[in-house]
């Protein structure tokens, strides 16, 4: 362990470009990190690690946070980051390739090529016998049911806008910043069984929570044209695999694209599922290792709650000459109150003071002039709801 201010542990490898945003001088980054302040991952899981003392904040590089063990770490007091909309155009990109790897039936053309032999004139020969069984269909004029329409899926609708799709959606809880960036021209459906019914390509892009998992299931199934195809880039588990297989086989269900290989999909005729492609690209792992690296320097410099899942925003310039407490605590009556009567009782000043709370928590920065008083934080620290709290 060294004896830098701030210690970074990765669980992923993580981009340069946002590990080279902690200066050097102030923090140790790496896998082997001992006791670290903060841990840095993309999709590992963290839900069978053992997440010690030390850690005061967690960073997805990436958008879902399923595999974080978020309610632990709140009720400790711990936020968790990601990166919203960082991945959006990569994964857009991969659900444009998948909708044409279903509509031109690319991957088993390609396999169909790949295993000619023979000279040229007999490839030539072959190739026109045989390109007949991957006749596709065009966009224009088909229909594309969105499940989901934050970052990806408001993408993902107005690019099968420009393909001449057209385009209907289906989400409750769209954002306001969400529905300013979605094209009007996109339809917006009354239920989510109206997308399933009218869809002839249906698309999910929503988080796994315990409401979306297994939102893909037998009965919705039943309501799709048995020509459709599902893609699925948003996560495994949104799906009922073994619903969809069923549905392939019984020809109730015209393909699925995903990118979630499993025993169930990835050798099935009817099933072409990609390695977890969906961010795998420079520009959106650079992206989201700067977003994530720029919200722990935040958090662990500033005590600033920037792009949290289970925490407020909580942004505060730092007023000049002062010392900052960062205080997350149980979202009742009176912290703020208790807090700035124990600076006064030590005949200190608040210069500047924020407090932000969402559902059961908040976060209160105090910034208070003079010199730091370890007696004013050990009281702060001691008052009941007070989760975590520190000077910096
Ligand atoms: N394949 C990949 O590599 C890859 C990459 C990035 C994201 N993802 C997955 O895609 C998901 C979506 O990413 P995003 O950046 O668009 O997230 P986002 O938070 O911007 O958007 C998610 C949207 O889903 C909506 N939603 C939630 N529950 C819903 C429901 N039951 N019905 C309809 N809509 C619902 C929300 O209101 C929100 O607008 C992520 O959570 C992640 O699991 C996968
Ligand atoms: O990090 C990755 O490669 C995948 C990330 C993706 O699943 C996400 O949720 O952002």
């Amino acid at each position: 362990m060294t004896d830098k201010t701030y210690r970074i542990q990765t669980l992923n490898g993580i981009s340069g470009a946002g590990l080279s945003r902690f200066p050097d001088e102030l923090y140790e980054v790496g896998g082997g990190v001992e006791e670290p302040h903060a841990l840095l991952v993309r999709s590992a899981s963290l839900h069978d690690t053992p997440i010690g003392d030390s850690v005061m904040a967690v960073a997805r590089a990436g958008a879902g946070t399923n595999n974080i063990p978020v309610a632990a770490l709140t009720e400790r007091g711990v936020p968790v980051f990601n990166t919203p909309g960082a991945n959006a155009n990569a994964v857009k990109e991969l659900v444009l390739a998948g909708l044409f790897i279903a509509s031109r039936h690319l991957i088993p053309a390609a396999r169909f090529a790949h295993e000619l032999s023979g000279d040229d004139a007999q490839i030539a020969k072959a190739v026109e016998a045989g390109k007949k069984q991957f006749v596709g269909f065009e966009l224009p004029g088909r229909t594309l049911g969105i499940i989901g329409l934050g970052a990806i899926g408001v993408q993902v609708a107005n690019a099968a806008l420009g393909l001449g799709l057209s385009v209907v959606g289906f989400d409750p809880g769209i954002s306001v910043e969400h529905a300013w960036h979605l094209s009007a021209e996109v339809e917006r459906a009354d239920s989510i069984e109206e997308v399933f019914r009218r869809a002839d390509i249906l698309t999910v892009h929503v988080p796994l929570i315990p409401a979306t998992r297994g939102l893909v299931s037998t009965q919705r199934l039943a309501l799709m044209k048995d020509t459709a195809v599902l893609l699925n880039f948003a996560r495994a588990e949104i799906v009922d695999t073994d619903a969809v297989v069923t549905a392939l086989d019984e020809d109730q269900l015209g393909g699925y694209v995903c990118d979630f290989p499993s025993t169930a999909v990835h050798k099935h005729p009817k099933c072409i599922s990609l390695p977890h492609l969906g961010a795998s690209t420079k520009e959106a792992e650079r992206n989201c290792a700067i977003m994530a690296a720029e919200s722990l320097r935040g958090f662990l410099e500033d005590g600033q709650v920037h792009n949290a899942v289970n925490f407020p925003e909580a942004v505060m310039a730092r007023a000049e000459g002062t010392h900052r407490l960062v205080i997350v605590n149980r979202n009742v009556p009176n912290m703020v109150g208790q807090v700035s009567t124990i600076v006064a009782q030590h005949g200190q000043n608040i210069a500047n003071l924020l407090n932000k709370s969402r559902d059961d928590l908040a976060v209160t920065l105090v910034d208070i002039e003079g010199e730091r008083l370890p007696e004013v934080l050990a009281e702060v620290r001691a008052i009941d709801g007070v989760l975590s709290a520190r000077c910096i």
